[in-house]
């Protein structure tokens, strides 16, 4: 018997969009204010999404309390009260959109987590954006 366990989190990171390889007035047009040289914050929440079979003898997927140490051990610590462009590895070379810093939590995450299980990650950028990988 497969249950989907969940597990919500949220971090603050500040960020800018933008794309090296276009001139400033391209990066203005698409990106918008979300381009402002500044940066600006976000209260990102997270909800994980754990599949699997449920052991018959604890009756748990996988232990809520061990799902938050893997997040807050490897995906918060690396992104909470973070400059995601500028102290975040994966996004020195990487645009931190919501799609990319979603499936970069994703990949973290997949190291951490036992084969065994599907993973799904979703990430609210804002209360009405957010985004899911992998994709339904
Ligand atoms: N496909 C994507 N589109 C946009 C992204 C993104 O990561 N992927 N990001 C942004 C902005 O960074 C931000 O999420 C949007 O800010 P804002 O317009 O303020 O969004 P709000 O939901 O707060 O505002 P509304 O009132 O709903 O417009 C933009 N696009």
């Amino acid at each position: 018997m497969k249950v989907t366990v969940s597990r919500k989190a949220h971090f603050n990171a500040a960020h800018r969009l933008h794309n090296p390889d276009w001139s400033e007035e391209k990066n203005k047009f698409i990106f918008g204010k979300c381009n402002n040289e500044y940066f600006h914050g976000h209260n990102y929440n997270l909800t994980v999404k754990v599949t699997g079979e449920v052991n018959p003898e604890t009756g748990y997927v996988i232990d809520m309390k061990i799902l938050n140490k893997i997040i807050d051990e490897n995906v918060l610590e690396k992104l909470d009260h973070k400059n995601l462009n500028l102290e975040v590895e994966e996004f020195k070379t990487l645009n931190p959109t919501a799609e990319n810093i979603c499936v970069v939590i994703w990949n973290i995450l997949r190291e951490q987590l036992d084969p065994k299980f599907d993973l799904k990650v979703i990430l609210y950028e804002t209360e009405r954006n957010f985004v899911e990988y992998p994709a339904s």
